[in-house]
Protein backbone atom coordinates (compact mmCIF):
# COMPACT_ATOMS: atom_id res chain seq x y z
CA UNK A 1 0.00 0.00 0.00
CA UNK A 2 1.17 3.58 -1.08
CA UNK A 3 1.76 6.09 1.84
CA UNK A 4 1.17 9.49 0.78
CA UNK A 5 2.90 12.67 0.88
CA UNK A 6 1.47 15.52 2.37
CA UNK A 7 1.30 17.51 -0.95
CA UNK A 8 -0.46 14.23 -2.42
CA UNK A 9 -2.94 14.20 0.14
CA UNK A 10 -3.68 17.97 -0.18
CA UNK A 11 -3.80 17.44 -3.94
CA UNK A 12 -6.63 14.63 -3.79
CA UNK A 13 -8.18 16.42 -1.54
CA UNK A 14 -8.16 19.55 -4.48
CA UNK A 15 -9.07 17.51 -7.08
CA UNK A 16 -12.12 15.81 -5.05
CA UNK A 17 -13.05 19.05 -4.37
CA UNK A 18 -12.50 21.17 -7.71
CA UNK A 19 -12.94 18.06 -10.46
CA UNK A 20 -14.83 15.21 -9.23
CA UNK A 21 -17.46 18.29 -7.46
CA UNK A 22 -17.73 17.13 -3.82
CA UNK A 23 -18.54 19.00 -0.94
CA UNK A 24 -16.63 19.23 1.87
CA UNK A 25 -19.51 18.09 3.93
CA UNK A 26 -20.60 15.17 1.94
CA UNK A 27 -16.79 13.63 2.24
CA UNK A 28 -16.44 15.07 5.89
CA UNK A 29 -20.13 13.07 6.74
CA UNK A 30 -18.41 9.64 5.65
CA UNK A 31 -14.94 10.53 6.89
CA UNK A 32 -16.43 10.98 10.43
CA UNK A 33 -18.82 7.85 10.59
CA UNK A 34 -15.71 5.88 9.84
CA UNK A 35 -13.74 7.15 12.61
CA UNK A 36 -16.92 6.24 14.67
CA UNK A 37 -17.17 2.99 13.31
CA UNK A 38 -13.49 2.20 13.73
CA UNK A 39 -13.88 3.36 17.28
CA UNK A 40 -17.01 1.21 17.90
CA UNK A 41 -15.20 -1.49 16.59
CA UNK A 42 -12.30 -1.29 18.90
CA UNK A 43 -13.82 0.01 22.50
CA UNK A 44 -16.20 -0.53 24.86
CA UNK A 45 -18.52 2.10 24.54
CA UNK A 46 -18.39 4.83 27.45
CA UNK A 47 -17.11 8.62 28.14
CA UNK A 48 -14.96 10.23 25.31
CA UNK A 49 -13.44 13.10 24.86
CA UNK A 50 -13.37 14.40 21.29
CA UNK A 51 -10.45 16.93 20.61
CA UNK A 52 -11.37 18.94 17.55
CA UNK A 53 -8.89 21.23 15.89
CA UNK A 54 -9.36 24.64 13.74
CA UNK A 55 -9.54 22.74 10.25
CA UNK A 56 -11.79 20.04 8.84
CA UNK A 57 -9.66 17.25 10.86
CA UNK A 58 -11.76 19.03 13.83
CA UNK A 59 -14.95 18.61 11.61
CA UNK A 60 -14.31 15.43 11.10
CA UNK A 61 -14.04 15.34 15.06
CA UNK A 62 -17.83 16.81 14.96
CA UNK A 63 -18.84 14.43 12.98
CA UNK A 64 -17.91 11.20 15.18
CA UNK A 65 -18.96 12.57 18.25
CA UNK A 66 -22.67 12.68 16.61
CA UNK A 67 -22.41 9.14 15.30
CA UNK A 68 -20.77 8.03 18.41
CA UNK A 69 -23.35 9.27 20.80
CA UNK A 70 -26.19 7.63 18.40
CA UNK A 71 -23.33 4.38 18.71
CA UNK A 72 -23.71 4.52 22.65
CA UNK A 73 -20.82 6.25 23.87
CA UNK A 74 -20.93 8.96 25.68
CA UNK A 75 -18.94 12.42 23.69
CA UNK A 76 -17.47 15.42 25.08
CA UNK A 77 -16.81 17.99 22.94
CA UNK A 78 -13.31 20.46 22.99
CA UNK A 79 -13.36 22.65 20.55
CA UNK A 80 -11.32 25.59 21.79
CA UNK A 81 -10.74 27.72 17.92
CA UNK A 82 -14.06 27.50 15.92
CA UNK A 83 -13.79 28.97 12.59
CA UNK A 84 -16.99 31.27 12.00
CA UNK A 85 -18.07 29.11 8.55
CA UNK A 86 -21.60 27.60 7.87
CA UNK A 87 -20.11 24.32 7.53
CA UNK A 88 -18.44 24.46 11.21
CA UNK A 89 -21.01 26.27 12.97
CA UNK A 90 -24.33 23.72 11.45
CA UNK A 91 -22.10 20.91 12.92
CA UNK A 92 -21.83 22.19 16.04
CA UNK A 93 -25.49 23.03 16.42
CA UNK A 94 -26.10 19.83 15.29
CA UNK A 95 -24.05 18.04 18.26
CA UNK A 96 -25.76 20.67 21.05
CA UNK A 97 -28.97 20.05 19.81
CA UNK A 98 -28.14 16.29 20.05
CA UNK A 99 -27.34 17.48 23.95
CA UNK A 100 -23.45 16.62 23.34
CA UNK A 101 -21.53 18.66 25.80
CA UNK A 102 -18.98 20.88 24.77
CA UNK A 103 -16.20 22.24 27.60
CA UNK A 104 -15.97 25.65 28.24
CA UNK A 105 -12.88 27.88 27.77
CA UNK A 106 -9.69 26.98 25.73
CA UNK A 107 -7.59 25.15 28.58
CA UNK A 108 -8.17 21.36 28.91
CA UNK A 109 -8.45 20.56 32.49
CA UNK A 110 -5.45 18.94 34.25
CA UNK A 111 -4.33 15.21 33.16
CA UNK A 112 -5.37 13.40 36.16
CA UNK A 113 -9.30 15.44 35.49
CA UNK A 114 -9.01 13.99 32.10
CA UNK A 115 -8.26 10.61 33.53
CA UNK A 116 -10.79 10.48 36.15
CA UNK A 117 -13.69 11.45 33.55
CA UNK A 118 -12.88 10.20 30.44
CA UNK A 119 -12.31 6.12 28.96
CA UNK A 120 -10.81 7.33 25.36
CA UNK A 121 -9.17 10.48 23.72
CA UNK A 122 -10.26 11.18 19.53
CA UNK A 123 -7.56 13.02 18.30
CA UNK A 124 -9.16 15.69 15.84
CA UNK A 125 -6.83 18.36 16.33
CA UNK A 126 -5.16 18.34 12.90
CA UNK A 127 -4.92 16.57 9.94
CA UNK A 128 -2.65 16.79 6.26
CA UNK A 129 -2.31 20.58 6.44
CA UNK A 130 -0.31 21.17 10.05
CA UNK A 131 2.89 22.69 9.63
CA UNK A 132 5.66 23.51 12.63
CA UNK A 133 5.17 23.18 16.14
CA UNK A 134 1.91 23.51 17.70
CA UNK A 135 0.61 26.68 18.69
CA UNK A 136 -1.50 27.73 21.30
CA UNK A 137 -3.47 26.53 23.17
CA UNK A 138 -2.86 23.27 21.47
CA UNK A 139 0.29 23.37 22.39
CA UNK A 140 -0.83 23.26 26.18
CA UNK A 141 -3.05 20.14 24.48
CA UNK A 142 0.07 18.06 23.24
CA UNK A 143 1.63 18.13 26.41
CA UNK A 144 -1.30 16.93 28.44
CA UNK A 145 -2.46 14.34 26.00
CA UNK A 146 0.75 12.88 25.66
CA UNK A 147 1.14 12.94 29.61
CA UNK A 148 -2.07 10.74 30.13
CA UNK A 149 -2.65 7.47 30.04
CA UNK A 150 -6.00 7.53 28.43
CA UNK A 151 -6.01 5.64 24.64
CA UNK A 152 -5.92 7.92 21.93
CA UNK A 153 -7.43 7.72 18.70
CA UNK A 154 -6.12 9.99 16.21
CA UNK A 155 -8.20 10.96 12.68
CA UNK A 156 -5.59 10.58 9.83
CA UNK A 157 -2.77 11.91 11.21
CA UNK A 158 -1.56 11.34 15.06
CA UNK A 159 -1.49 15.45 14.92
CA UNK A 160 -0.09 16.56 18.10
CA UNK A 161 3.48 16.75 17.84
CA UNK A 162 3.49 14.72 14.46
CA UNK A 163 4.99 15.87 11.52
CA UNK A 164 2.96 14.68 8.75
CA UNK A 165 5.71 12.92 6.93
CA UNK A 166 8.30 12.17 9.13
CA UNK A 167 6.23 11.51 12.53
CA UNK A 168 7.34 12.71 15.85
CA UNK A 169 9.32 10.00 18.40
CA UNK A 170 8.44 12.56 21.25
CA UNK A 171 5.13 13.34 19.93
CA UNK A 172 2.09 11.25 21.39
CA UNK A 173 1.92 7.70 20.82
CA UNK A 174 -1.58 7.16 19.81
CA UNK A 175 -3.14 3.80 20.10
CA UNK A 176 -5.22 4.04 17.60
CA UNK A 177 -5.04 5.32 13.89
CA UNK A 178 -7.79 5.96 11.22
CA UNK A 179 -6.04 6.80 7.79
CA UNK A 180 -8.64 8.43 5.59
CA UNK A 181 -8.75 7.99 1.64
CA UNK A 182 -5.24 6.41 2.12
CA UNK A 183 -2.11 6.27 4.99
CA UNK A 184 0.27 8.93 4.95
CA UNK A 185 3.77 9.05 4.90
CA UNK A 186 3.84 9.46 9.25
CA UNK A 187 1.90 6.23 9.02
CA UNK A 188 4.91 4.16 8.76
CA UNK A 189 6.16 5.32 12.55
CA UNK A 190 2.76 4.16 14.13
CA UNK A 191 3.30 1.68 16.64
CA UNK A 192 -0.26 1.75 18.46
CA UNK A 193 -2.60 -1.19 18.45
CA UNK A 194 -4.92 -0.79 15.61
CA UNK A 195 -4.45 0.86 12.65
CA UNK A 196 -7.83 1.44 10.32
CA UNK A 197 -8.33 2.54 6.79
CA UNK A 198 -11.26 4.87 6.32
CA UNK A 199 -13.03 7.21 4.38
CA UNK A 200 -14.29 4.76 1.71
CA UNK A 201 -15.34 7.38 -0.84
CA UNK A 202 -12.49 7.78 -3.62
CA UNK A 203 -12.81 6.86 -7.03
CA UNK A 204 -11.12 4.30 -8.78
CA UNK A 205 -10.36 6.66 -11.12
CA UNK A 206 -8.34 8.97 -8.80
CA UNK A 207 -7.23 5.61 -6.85
CA UNK A 208 -4.86 5.07 -10.22
CA UNK A 209 -4.19 8.22 -10.79
CA UNK A 210 -2.14 8.41 -7.38
CA UNK A 211 -1.53 4.51 -7.84
CA UNK A 212 -3.00 4.49 -4.27
CA UNK A 213 -3.10 0.26 -4.40
CA UNK A 214 -5.21 0.03 -1.62
CA UNK A 215 -6.69 -2.91 -0.51
CA UNK A 216 -10.51 -4.23 -1.40
CA UNK A 217 -12.43 -2.83 1.46
CA UNK A 218 -14.71 -6.15 2.82
CA UNK A 219 -18.59 -6.01 1.51
CA UNK A 220 -20.10 -2.82 2.56
CA UNK A 221 -18.17 -1.98 4.87
CA UNK A 222 -16.80 2.05 5.66
CA UNK A 223 -13.82 1.05 7.60
CA UNK A 224 -11.02 -1.80 7.07
CA UNK A 225 -8.30 -3.21 9.56
CA UNK A 226 -4.95 -2.55 8.04
CA UNK A 227 -2.67 -3.07 11.49
CA UNK A 228 -1.21 -6.45 10.06
CA UNK A 229 -1.10 -5.00 6.03
CA UNK A 230 0.89 -1.66 7.02
CA UNK A 231 2.90 -3.59 9.70
CA UNK A 232 4.63 -5.07 6.61
N1 LIG B 1 -9.80 14.15 1.08
C1 LIG B 1 -9.90 13.71 2.28
O1 LIG B 1 -9.34 12.70 2.60
C2 LIG B 1 -10.68 14.47 3.26
C3 LIG B 1 -10.14 14.69 4.50
N2 LIG B 1 -10.75 15.43 5.45
C4 LIG B 1 -10.08 15.76 6.68
O2 LIG B 1 -9.49 17.03 6.51
C5 LIG B 1 -8.17 17.03 7.04
C6 LIG B 1 -7.36 18.14 6.45
O3 LIG B 1 -8.06 19.32 6.72
P1 LIG B 1 -7.44 20.79 6.55
O4 LIG B 1 -8.53 21.74 6.86
O5 LIG B 1 -6.75 20.88 5.24
O6 LIG B 1 -6.34 20.88 7.64
P2 LIG B 1 -6.14 20.45 9.16
O7 LIG B 1 -7.40 20.01 9.79
O8 LIG B 1 -5.00 19.51 9.15
O9 LIG B 1 -5.66 21.76 9.89
C7 LIG B 1 -5.61 23.06 9.32
C8 LIG B 1 -5.81 24.08 10.41
O10 LIG B 1 -4.80 23.96 11.40
C9 LIG B 1 -4.07 25.17 11.52
N3 LIG B 1 -2.67 24.83 11.81
C10 LIG B 1 -1.75 24.28 10.99
N4 LIG B 1 -0.58 24.09 11.63
C11 LIG B 1 -0.75 24.58 12.89
C12 LIG B 1 0.09 24.72 14.02
N5 LIG B 1 1.37 24.34 13.98
N6 LIG B 1 -0.42 25.22 15.17
C13 LIG B 1 -1.70 25.64 15.26
N7 LIG B 1 -2.58 25.58 14.18
C14 LIG B 1 -2.10 25.05 13.02
C15 LIG B 1 -4.29 25.89 10.21
O11 LIG B 1 -4.15 27.28 10.38
C16 LIG B 1 -5.73 25.47 9.89
O12 LIG B 1 -6.64 26.28 10.63
C17 LIG B 1 -7.70 15.64 6.74
O13 LIG B 1 -6.55 15.29 7.48
C18 LIG B 1 -8.93 14.83 7.07
O14 LIG B 1 -9.00 14.59 8.46
C19 LIG B 1 -12.11 15.99 5.18
O15 LIG B 1 -12.92 15.84 6.29
C20 LIG B 1 -12.84 15.28 4.07
C21 LIG B 1 -12.00 15.00 2.87
K1 LIG C 1 -5.56 14.11 14.09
Amino acid sequence: MKLLTQEEAQNVDIELFNDYKFSVDQLMEVAGLSVAVAVGKTYKAGNVLVCCGPGNNGGDGLVAARHLLLFGFRPTIYYPKRPNKTLFNNLVTQCQKMEIEFLDGTQLSAVTDLEAKYDLIVDALFGFSFKGSPRPPFDDVLSKLKESRLPICSVDVPSVGWDVERGDPNGIQPDMLISLTAPKLCARYFNGRVHYLGGRFVPNTLQNKYQMDLPPYPGTDCVMDITKLSKI
